[in-house]
């Protein structure tokens, strides 16, 4: 065999390796999205690999090209790997967003989508739904998260991400944090600047959050809904039609009085019930572990009752889970062992998988 065969045998060796590895924005292998341009090997096991970027300010690119040495290199017989980056040529991306656009499966379709509401502010509704959003993508899920609170947007923090999502013609890429799949009017503006948008451009914003947004497939889309049952609400059950609700409550009865408007809502809409976390369910004192019913309790069974589905968890209320929001990581990843942390574990597992039903829906039938 010449030396050029072996050489040429090892490029394709090198382009497949380099191929494999994951665009760190997209989650999507470098192959399947047509990013390796340009293999060269040489004399001495000395590696050229050229990469792609999908947007000239990438934010991820050492990470990126870290990645790809780090998987060159462990093929045999290479003994040096550099990486060139450059951005995809324009005309390459608009290519690229079309097969993106026709390939990508209607977010409306994901298995299971829950709508999680509250009846008022501040009962930890972003959250719960961040915490589980994260929790089941530890578990292996793919996992979006809807971030519909358009004015009093929370995720970014969260998730401690803040950056514009990269757009590939017209199509834009989910920001990934913590193995969930972003999607936050606070991407869009800056920290201090109100968003002051009203009825039709809040359905349009949210139209393109599911439209325009290059979801890929999901096990799972969690949607976190401004508190209360106002315009976003409703724009958003009539785009996701088979969003289930997950209400989220204090134990106190007073929380639970303003959160039963949300329950009576979905019944009115006959959206699927999959049932009620009670957050903030007593206090957990960290030096002796002692717990004090600081909201009282009952709220949660009375709405679960109210509502006819059951009570999926109560989330303690606990330090850990409060420094974890400030800090921009999930609780369930910066203290997997904190209470707070391991219930939250416990209802992503538990979620469960409701269906809305066909009573009352128009069914696409004609009597002739
Ligand atoms: N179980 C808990 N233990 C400790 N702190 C909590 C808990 N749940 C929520 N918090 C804290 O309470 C505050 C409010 O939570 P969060 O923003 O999630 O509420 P919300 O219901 O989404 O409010 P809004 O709808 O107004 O955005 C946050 O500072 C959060 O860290």
């Amino acid at each position: 065999m010449s030396v050029l065969a072996t050489w040429s045998l090892d490029e394709e060796r090198v382009r497949a390796v380099a191929g494999a590895v994951l665009e760190p924005e997209a989650g999507v292998s470098l192959a399947d999205l047509g990013l390796v341009d340009d293999v060269s090997v040489h004399a001495g096991g000395r590696v050229r690999v050229r990469v792609h970027l999908l947007a000239r300010e990438h934010p991820s690119a050492d990470a990126l090209a870290e990645a790809v040495r780090g998987a060159v290199s462990c093929v045999p017989g290479v003994r040096r790997v550099s990486v060139d980056l450059a951005p995809l040529p324009e005309r390459a991306r608009a290519e690229l967003g079309d097969r993106l656009r026709a390939d990508s499966p209607p977010v409306g379709r994901t298995p299971r989508v829950y709508a999680v509401a509250s009846g008022k502010g501040g009962v930890g509704k972003s959250t719960v739904t961040a915490n589980l959003a994260a929790a089941l993508a530890a578990q292996g899920q793919r996992v979006g998260l809807l971030d519909a609170d358009v004015w009093g947007y929370s995720v970014p923090q969260l998730f401690g991400v803040r950056r514009s999502p990269i757009a590939i013609g017209g199509l834009m890429l989910p920001v990934l944090a913590h193995g969930v799949r972003l999607m936050s009017t606070g991407f869009f503006v800056a920290e201090d600047q109100p968003v002051m948008w009203r009825g039709p451009m809040l359905h349009k914003a949210l139209e393109q959050f599911l439209a325009d947004v290059c979801w890929g497939e999901l096990d799972v889309l969690l949607l976190d809904l401004p508190p209360g049952t106002g315009d976003i609400t409703l724009s958003l059950l009539e785009l996701v039609p088979d969003a289930a609700l997950l209400a989220v409550t204090t134990p106190q009865i007073a929380a639970r009085t303003v959160a039963a408007r949300v329950v009576r809502m979905a019944r009115d809409t006959r959206m699927p019930i999959a049932g009620v976390v009670e957050n903030m369910a007593g206090a957990v004192c960290a030096h002796c572990g002692d717990s004090t019913s600081l909201f009282g309790h009952g709220g949660g069974d009375a709405l679960a009752e109210q509502a006819g589905t059951e009570v999926l968890g109560r989330v303690p209320l606990d330090l850990p889970l409060r420094e974890a929001g400030d800090a921009g990581v999930p609780v369930v990843v910066r203290s997997p062992e904190a209470p707070s942390a391991m219930e939250l574990f416990r209802i992503g597992a538990g979620l469960p998988a409701v269906r809305r039903s066909l009573l009352g829906r128009s069914l696409p039938l004609m009597v002739k």
